[in-house]
């Protein structure tokens, strides 16, 4: 219960951080859309570890969604749903919303689906949720130490914004691992090899997502480049052609040796005029600075005529052609009839006496300029501006949401340090930025989740199977040690278990199977006074006795094909099928040498333990058991009463 508490207490405090580092103010609508995914993930996570199902499932699902959407607009390209598209989609929602400033960067937007899918998930180690936590924490380590520029046309978040939204993920995530922790050491055998072989995998992932992000900033860093250099070389290119233009324009009247008349002036000015529309205008100065002619002759225009230039700019660059006879060019200067350009000066001399006739002076208008040098070039996707030693004098394009990086390309004019800046929008990049990367990441990620999946269960599959193989085993081996225990009962019912001797019941069953091979002998062995042996020596010398005796009077009748079993206390008994009476009493001569023979001490007699026999036999069918043993253990009571140590045979 403290656990759970501990658990959802971290989700609460992930979400009061989001609301307190995230909350929109002016101009960041676009966060509430973030807020919203983090609120109903955060609230979800937090219902998760109170194991409220339902509640849980509801808020994470739509914050899910939520999730997917954005990422879908990393995903799908440009030409199935275009930045256009989820642009309009955006634009029918009250404030300023636009694609790059409604979404995370990408890693953290994916650590937050990985968060949002485990919990959904239920933190089943079945299902992956290990990997799916390892995965996240691979993303946060990325996203605190990859290059922010990878993440291109998505939110800015910088300094204060970027530390709430890690400190989000990594509170949901650390109460995610605490979570789970408990199940995973329980099972850390089955998840180790997996884990291991999928987060390398990630890696890998991540690492080809860095380097195809870095491909793809290049490759729109130089198209970006290119384009303005070319407007550059452009720009460049219509000053330098209007001035030589303008410098045959000047050699015409150096070479007709006067001053433009009203007629010449507005026919040859205006032929020149049209070739180059974006001349502010084109003037004659006469030799004392003041502008004489001035095409095309127009509001603005006309009011400089009779302008002496030297009193209302003393340090004109007119002095040039004026007093040296070469050009001159002002830098960028604000122009008698409004708006920003430069003048150039250019000398008209009497080719014949070198004398200075006067000066043609050329003013370029920079706006028009610059849109004929842009042409096609320009759209909403640059901001492109004119400026010279960081003042910017003209700019042409959106000025918000740009990237954060641009070109600046020098522009060789004569006399100015003019510097283009070309700057994409953030809708452009966007637009233009290839797709791979995302995918990349994407797929990588699914990949090494279903590796992990793979991997587990196989390993899950075989631990079982280990299981169940251990408890075969132990299943025969238990089997076997019954069966040797149960042919051990069996055995031990029916032997003797000191001499190792058939017993009574085994040697009556034996018996009932030699009943068809008559003639059949029985004989009962009694060892002499065998008290007399266990009072003197033990009953332990007096069961070795009886072992030894056993174990002499086996082999003859086993021999014979009989059987030799203990009968109780010392006695021993014997049956021998197809046996004739003279066989049977040489046998049983011949047992009772043997057990002489032995030579076991006999404490009563001072001599070697005997035994005295009884013997019976019968000639044929039917066999009457009872009464047969009853014959020889009268012939053996004789046998006792006779003196002992010898055979007596039932008549
Ligand atoms: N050590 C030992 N003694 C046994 C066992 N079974 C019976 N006896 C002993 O065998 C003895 C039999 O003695 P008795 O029946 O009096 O006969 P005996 O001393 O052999 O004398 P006779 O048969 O008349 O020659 C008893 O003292 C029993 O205690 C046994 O398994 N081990």
């Amino acid at each position: 219960m403290t656990r759970r508490l501990i658990l959802m207490f971290l989700s609460l405090l992930a979400l009061g951080i989001a609301l307190l580092g995230l909350w929109p103010h002016a101009g960041h609508e676009a966060n509430a859309l973030l807020l919203l995914m983090l609120t109903l993930q955060a609230a979800g996570q937090a219902a998760w570890h109170w194991r409220n199902l339902l509640l849980s499932q509801l808020f994470l699902g739509l914050s899910l969604l939520i999730n997917l959407l954005i990422t879908c607009t990393f995903l799908l390209p440009e030409s199935w749903v275009g930045v256009d598209h989820w642009g309009a989609l955006l634009a029918s929602l009250p404030g300023d919303w636009h694609i790059a400033n409604i979404r995370p960067p990408i890693l953290m937007l994916l650590a937050c689906l990985g968060l949002n899918c485990s919990a959904l998930l239920r933190l089943r180690l079945g299902l992956g949720s290990a990997i799916q936590l390892a995965q996240i924490s691979l993303l946060m380590i990325f996203a605190i130490a990859a290059d922010p520029s990878l993440s291109v046309a998505s939110m800015s978040l910088a300094g204060f914004e970027r530390m709430t939204l890690l400190s989000f993920i990594g509170l949901l995530l650390l109460a995610q691992w605490a979570d789970l922790l408990p199940a995973l050491t329980q099972m850390w055998r089955r998840n180790v090899l997996p884990l291991i072989i999928s987060t390398m995998l990630t890696f890998i992932c991540l690492l080809a997502w860095q380097q195809q992000s870095q491909d793809e900033n290049n490759r729109i860093n130089q198209a970006t480049y290119v384009l303005g250099d070319k407007i550059a070389t452009q720009l460049s290119r219509e000053i330098n052609d209007q001035l030589n233009a303008m410098r045959r324009f000047a050699g015409f009247w150096s070479l007709m040796g006067q001053t433009p008349t009203g007629g010449e002036w507005q026919r040859l000015a205006r032929s020149y005029y049209k070739d180059f529309d974006y001349f502010q205008n084109i003037a004659f100065i006469d030799p004392d600075s003041v502008v004489t002619r001035v095409f095309p002759d127009k509001a603005g225009n006309h009011d400089v005529l009779g302008i002496r230039l030297f009193d209302t700019q003393p340090d004109t660059p007119l002095r040039n052609p004026l007093e040296l006879g070469i050009e001159g060019h002002t830098g960028i200067i604000d122009l008698l009839q409004g708006g920003k350009g430069m003048v150039s000066y250019l000398p008209v001399r009497n080719t014949r006496d070198g004398s200075i006739l006067g000066a043609i002076a050329m003013v370029v208008n920079l706006e028009p300029l610059l849109d004929k040098a842009l042409n096609s070039a320009r759209n909403e996707a640059f901001a492109i501006t004119l400026s010279e030693r960081g003042s910017i004098y003209i700019h042409v394009g959106p000025e918000s949401r740009l990237a954060p990086w641009g070109h600046r390309i020098p522009i060789e004019l004569p006399a100015t340090d003019l510097t283009l800046g070309l700057q994409p929008t953030q809708q452009y990049l966007a637009a233009s930025r290839g797709r791979l990367p995302e995918v990349t990441l994407l797929t990588g990620i699914m990949l090494a989740y279903l590796l992990f999946l793979v991997i587990y269960m196989y390993r899950r599959v075989s631990q079982e199977h280990g299981i169940v193989k251990n408890a075969n085993d132990a299943l025969k081996e238990e089997m076997v040690r019954r069966e040797r225990l149960q042919k051990e009962i069996q055995w031990l019912a029916r032997h003797d278990e000191l001499t190792q001797l058939p017993n009574r019941r085994y040697f009556l069953e034996q018996v009932q199977s030699f009943s068809g091979k008559m003639p059949l002998t029985v004989m009962i062995l009694d060892i002499d006074f065998f008290k007399s042996i266990n009072d003197k020596l033990g009953h332990l010398e007096g069961d070795r006795y009886l072992q030894k005796i056993a174990a002499v009077s086996r082999a003859p009748v086993e021999a014979a094909g009989g059987i030799l079993a203990r009968f109780g206390g010392e006695e021993f008994v014997v049956c021998i099928p197809e046996c004739p009476r003279a066989v049977g009493r040489t046998l049983a001569e011949e047992l009772r040498r043997a057990v002489q023979g032995a030579g076991l001490p006999q404490p009563a007699t001072d001599s070697v333990v005997t035994v005295s026999v009884g013997m019976a036999c019968v000639a044929r069918a039917p066999l009457r058991l009872e009464a047969l043993l009853q014959a020889a253990d009268e012939a053996l009571y004789r046998a006792k009463s006779s003196g002992r140590n010898q055979v007596q045979v039932a008549a």
